[in-house]
């Protein structure tokens, strides 16, 4: 490789895991697998290493994945939180143990061995012995602090347990350390995930893939009420700072006892051996009795026992400040996902309500992480050319705790001559119009608005639970209607009679009065829905409330300008932007004409405590009242009127500040936002 190419990938590396590392880290909506991650990772880290001279500048490599997010007050760490280097690999394992025998100068070295939970860091910390503070990892030296959520976890005690063997313990003078960091995990279990996960598809919102993203999505949610729905769980395992130092524990074994013996939810299992080959035997008992643990584990985390050993070797840094990067004496070694090789059969595309086209690979069926997989997602045209995948071909799948499977790499040695290169269409596999590059993105579009899959599946969305929740109207009904041309557009629903239904069904009389009722009693349904179930791109079921809120009626919401729409809180240009251009197109319009006409009157939502003191303002809460709990103050705006909103932005009325506020207080100040104290919000709201 010359260096202009290493140069170039170097380039193109960086610019992907940047990409990755936002959707992860702040979005926790990952594009790929750890897998595909941590190879893309490990190449840009061997050009790096082979390529000195091109390795200076900003790069992923070189620092921890940061998590710091808008709304949050963010805190400083005593004690950096680093990332940990991984490997997928018994033989780089062993490279580890030998960097460390050589760096201390035993080969008798004790190790734990615990399992490596896949969920979101947190650092606790306990001022003796009560919780006063959750903080994510952030970028390392400073994250978000995430208290109130935290205290929602059941099962995480607010205070230490006194240690009961402390009474005739001669060392111990104090019960608890002054201050001590312990650092853990949050996670969800697999069954609450599925369940908030329907929840999400119930209200139409958009769903996440695993557990781990559920439970980093979740922490960061600004309304606290909402995490104490989902039964996030926490396992510590971990010490950061800690203030005295402590006599009792010179060792993550003996950390580990404490923290059991302080009450606090800890590791199901871990192993304390000596050497690497008894390392290596507890992984592989790990990895037999995993599946069985309350919470997801992606590999095994091998650490140097004590303590005195691990200062010997610290840590890897980067840059002029010497960030902690890594422990160098920690190592992750991580369990390949589930896999499995099978052959595809045939290529489909599907075309959604948008026209987006998406391939989907039809599989001969595989077992893989205990269901049987048919189908798998080949993501877009882009990905099947990058990895060259064939009818015909053999591939590896892989489910990695993710819903979907997916396609990750063709197995060249069993390719036949037959197997030709895969080409894309050019025309929408259903109404044949030419399709369209998606603006700034990666899909194939259909733009015919006629096409009658995206009629099919804009109807069946209108219909669905998530939209107008018709009843009897599923996808089954709706297509035997499509195909009888009983209905060709969403108005035609509410002009069905029963005597047009009765040649469709024998004896259909009784489904046949109850379809069109059905339909009827939907006229007047919540606005919302119908805003949801028209399909605007960008408006989930969040938006589309966020806007009957504001507009009340659809002939208002169709002729708001840019402006206004703006300036409700969270919609940003581009949401705003889609809201106008589907109003601005004429199809759209006529469409919500004929609604009207064939009897549609959504209903607006109830009026909020008609002249409350704080109709339609956004009032941002920050630091400690001194009477009022953040509940109790969230429930007063509310019953006034305003909504609670977690960032401060100029869209923001009035900052209600207690002790203690950070960087919102001084956001606010910067904007010119009037800041409240709580006896002046009491007498705003007339409560004083
Ligand atoms: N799919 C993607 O697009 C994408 C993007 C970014 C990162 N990632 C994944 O995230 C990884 C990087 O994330 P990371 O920096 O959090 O590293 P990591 O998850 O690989 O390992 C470090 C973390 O492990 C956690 N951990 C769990 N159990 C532990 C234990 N017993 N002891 C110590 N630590 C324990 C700690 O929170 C620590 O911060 C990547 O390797 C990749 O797998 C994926
Ligand atoms: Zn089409």
């Amino acid at each position: 490789m010359t260096t202009a190419q290493a140069q170039a990938r170097i380039e193109q590396l960086r610019a992907e895991l940047v990409r990755h590392d936002e959707r992860y880290y702040r979005e926790a909506r990952p594009e790929i697998g750890d897998f595909e991650y941590d190879a893309l990772k490990k190449e840009l880290a061997e050009l790096e290493t082979k390529f000195p001279e091109l390795a200076a500048g900003e790069t992923p490599t070189q620092r921890v994945g940061d998590d710091r997010s808008e709304g949050f007050v963010r805190v400083k760490h005593r004690m950096a939180m680093t990332t940990l280097d991984n490997t997928y690999d018994e033989t780089e394992l062993r490279e580890f143990h030998a960097r460390l025998v050589k760096a201390i100068g035993s080969d008798d070295l004790a190790y734990t061995v615990e399992p490596k939970i896949d969920g979101v860091a947190v650092s606790l910390t306990y001022e003796n012995g009560k919780l006063m503070r959750a903080v994510t990892r952030g970028d390392g030296e400073e994250g978000d602090d995430v208290t109130a959520n935290v205290k929602t976890i059941r099962g995480l005690p607010h205070a230490l347990k006194a240690d009961e063997k402390s009474g005739d313990d001669l060392f111990v003078t104090a019960a608890f350390p002054e201050v001590i960091e312990i650092r853990g995990e949050i996670f969800l279990r697999d069954a609450e995930f599925t369940r908030i996960n329907q929840i999400q598809e119930e209200a139409g919102e958009a769903l996440y893939a695993n557990p781990r993203n559920l439970a980093a999505g979740t922490i960061k949610q600004l309304d606290s009420k909402l995490v104490a729905t989902r039964r996030l769980e926490i396992v510590l395992y971990g010490l950061g700072a800690c203030k005295p130092i402590q006599a009792g524990f010179d060792s993550q074994s003996s950390f580990q006892a404490q923290l059991r013996a302080w009450g606090l939810p800890v590791v199901e299992k871990f192993w304390a051996v000596r050497g690497i080959d008894a390392v290596w035997a507890s992984i592989g008992e790990l990895d037999a009795m995993r599946r069985g643990f309350a919470y997801a584990t992606d590999g095994a985390v091998v650490k140097l026992d004590q303590f005195l050993q691990q200062a010997v070797v610290g840590y890897r840094g980067a840059g002029q400040a010497a960030r902690k990067l890594s422990p160098r004496w920690a190592c992750a070694y991580k369990f390949a996902p589930d896999r499995a090789e099978t052959r595809i059969n045939a290529i489909s595309l599907q075309v959604g309500r948008t026209g987006a086209v998406t391939p989907v690979a039809e599989l001969e069926p595989v077992l893989l992480a205990g269901t049987t997989v048919k189908r798998a997602t080949l993501h877009n045209a882009d990905e099947i050319a990058r990895k060259d995948v064939r009818v015909g071909d053999f591939v590896l799948v892989e489910k990695a705790g993710e819903i979907i499977p997916a396609v990750i790499e063709v197995v060249m040695a069993k390719r036949t001559p037959e197997c030709v290169a895969y080409v894309f269409p050019t025309e929408c596999p259903v109404c044949e119009t030419p399709l369209v590059r998606e603006e700034g993105g990666v899909k194939w579009m259909c733009p015919n608005v006629a096409c009658p899959e995206k009629v099919r599946r804009k109807i069946e969305h209108f219909a669905s639970k998530a939209s107008l929740d018709i009843d009897g109207l599923g996808e089954e009904v709706v297509d035997l209607l499509l195909t009888k041309g009983l209905i060709k557009t969403i108005p035609d629903l509410f002009r069905l009679k029963v005597e047009d239904l009765l040649p469709l069904k024998k004896s259909g009389e009784v489904w046949a009065t109850n379809l069109v009722n059905g339909i009827a009693a939907r006229r007047t349904a919540d606005l919302w829905r119908v805003i949801h179930g028209l399909g605007i791109p960008q408006v989930g079921a969040a938006s589309a409330k966020d806007l009957a809120r504001r507009f009340r009626s659809l002939d208002a919401l169709a002729t708001a300008g840019l402006n206004e729409l703006v300036q409700i809180e969270g919609f940003g240009e581009k949401t705003a932007e889609a809201v106008r251009k589907w109003f601005g197109e004429e199809t759209n319009r006529a469409m919500v004409a004929e609604l009207q006409v064939a009897g549609l009157a959504p209903t607006p939502p109830a009026e909020a405590a008609a002249g409350g003191a704080l109709v339609g303002k956004t009032v941002v809460l920050t630091g400690t009242l001194p009477t009022l709990s953040r509940e109790q103050a969230t429930e007063k705006i509310e019953t006034a009127g305003g909504k609670v909103s977690g960032s401060v932005s100029r869209k923001t009325h009035y900052v209600l500040a207690g002790e203690e506020a950070g960087s919102k207080l001084e956001k606010a100040k910067s904007l010119g936002v009037p800041v409240l104290d709580e006896a002046e919000f009491l007498k705003l709201i007339g409560e004083n």
